[in-house]
């Protein structure tokens, strides 16, 4: 069966305004792109059930399988905080020590890393080795949010590329969050771009990249290069 979730409404509310009101659908890999403040977050928290308690939500959901834990990985900005410094890696997620060993593979890891605490791993291995213990629950839809900003450039192109492998070899869906849209143009198939909480452009990746209908998409687009330029 092809997986595919088409969100109707997602409206989040104060009680004195509206933050978040879009629509769109998650198929095959889907990059939700906005700057700063758009709404980026409260959406990955809405579809993580994670949303905290002032915000009114009103959420409209079609799915081919549950919104739960089991089925939905998500992938944080920071590699760093998100494993247990004290724990060996080999102990920070439950599964058969062979389908350990095979997810290691799949993520490019060699195995001895197994063996070994988070502080001894750079950036972009322990982002790897929270896509592979994602990947242990057997998802439907992986959720990324900025997974290689807190990394150098050369990890960066690493986890780009295996979010990349992931996607043409697995079957699940991904959800990339970011606000640099370059970087998913050869890894997401769709885009969905947002500003101030609201669909402004959405569509296939390359038609959206050659073709951009709105100023706010070519800025984007611009400020990746120009920002690339300012780091040489
Ligand atoms: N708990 C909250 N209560 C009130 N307003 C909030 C709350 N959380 C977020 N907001 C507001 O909602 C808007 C969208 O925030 P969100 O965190 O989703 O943006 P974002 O696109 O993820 O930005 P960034 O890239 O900086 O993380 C912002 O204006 C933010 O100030």
């Amino acid at each position: 069966m092809i997986n595919a979730v088409e969100i109707k409404r997602l409206k989040i509310t104060t009680k004195e305004q509206e933050l978040v009101n879009i629509d769109f659908k998650i198929e095959d890999s889907t990059a939700l792109i906005g700057q700063s403040g758009s709404g980026k977050s409260l959406t990955l928290k809405t579809i993580l059930n994670l949303l905290p308690s002032n915000l009114n939500l009103d959420f409209d959901v079609d799915s081919t399988f549950e919104l739960n834990s089991s089925n939905i990985g998500f992938i944080p900005q920071n590699p760093f905080t998100s494993l247990s410094p004290m724990t060996k890696i080999k102990n920070q997620f439950f599964c058969e020590e062979e389908k350990k060993k095979e997810l290691f593979k799949i993520v490019g890891l060699e195995e001895k890393f197994l063996e070994r605490f988070p502080s001894q791993l750079s950036g972009g291995q322990l982002q790897r080795v929270v896509i592979a213990i994602a990947l242990s629950n057997d998802i439907k839809l992986l959720l990324l949010d900025e997974p290689t900003t807190a990394l150098d450039e050369k990890s960066k192109q690493i986890v780009l590329d295996l979010i990349k492998k992931l996607q043409d070899e697995l079957n699940i869906l991904i959800l990339f969050v970011t606000h640099d849209i370059n970087s998913i143009r050869d890894i997401c198939k769709n885009i969905v771009i947002i500003k101030d909480g609201t669909v402004i452009e959405k569509g296939k990746t390359n038609e959206i990249l050659s073709l951009p209908k709105t100023n706010y998409t070519k800025t984007l687009i611009n400020s990746t290069f120009e920002n690339k330029e300012f780091r040489k």
